[in-house]
């Protein structure tokens, strides 16, 4: 490792490493099961989405197949549906802290040297100008007219820029695996007779939804 120009070393100190292990559990775990979470709400609030991934799930790897990220390209529903879900509930509303290093100037605005800096994800999200009627779910806004998967720019859930999240590659590709996986083997279903899980979560770590029950049926 190299601090500056002098101080070399080929090692981490244990203190470290803790925190290094401490940040990939913590970062990488909680954001990825909550994101998958509001995925498995969602789809109980919209049978007609979980109907239509089950169908593209079917047709492109059918009951034995095996979960990739290699089907994405076939599956341009299930990733609209996620890319959606993440947009809908950002699950890390303010990004992380950061210090501005020096005064900047941008678009008018100053900003000091030594400012604490939080981007608001959520603001981006619900902007109703790229988003109309933002607080409506709907997966359509991500495909375009030939019914292909379109990424957006402004669904920005890993921030952006030099310091933007480190497991974006690998959290995106979990939640297609691990929701697809999911879906291939089981149903999943609200309990009869209860109210639907609640849309509005909890601001703790990362936006969480409140405790909810499903029943899962194996296919
Ligand atoms: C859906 C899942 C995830 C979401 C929504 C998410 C979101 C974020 C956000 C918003 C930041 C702050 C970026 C900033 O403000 O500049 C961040 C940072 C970070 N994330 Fe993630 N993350 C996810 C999964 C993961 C995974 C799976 C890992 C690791 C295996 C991970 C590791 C990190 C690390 C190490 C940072 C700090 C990067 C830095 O400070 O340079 N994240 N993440």
């Amino acid at each position: 490792m190299k601090f500056g120009n002098e101080n070399i070393r080929d090692h981490f100190t244990e203190e470290e490493l803790n925190a290094i292990i401490r940040d990939m559990i913590v970062a990488g775990s909680e954001t990825t099961s909550n994101t998958l979470l509001w995925c498995f709400v969602l789809l109980m609030h919209h049978p007609e989405h979980k109907k239509t991934i089950v169908k593209e799930i079917d047709e492109a790897m059918g009951a034995d197949g095996i979960p990739s990220s290699k089907l994405r390209e076939k599956m341009p529903f299930t990733c609209a549906f996620i890319q959606e879900s993440v947009r809908y509930f950002t699950v890390v509303p303010m990004g992380s802290q950061h210090y501005c290093q020096e005064n900047i100037k941008i678009h008018g605005y100053t900003i000091p040297k030594g400012t604490t800096i939080l981007s608001n994800l959520w603001g981006v999200h619900n902007d109703p100008v790229t988003w109309p009627n933002p607080s409506q779910f709907d997966p359509h806004r991500h495909i375009d007219d030939q019914g292909k998967y379109r990424n957006s720019r402004n669904v920005i859930p890993f921030s952006i820029g030099p310091r933007s999240c480190l497991g974006e590659a690998l959290a995106r590709q979990e939640m297609f695996i691990f929701l697809i996986a999911i879906l291939q083997k089981y149903e999943i279903n609200p309990v009869p007779g209860e109210p639907l899980p609640s849309l509005v979560g909890i601001n703790s770590l990362t936006y969480t939804p409140a405790n909810f029950k499903l029943i899962l049926t194996e296919r």
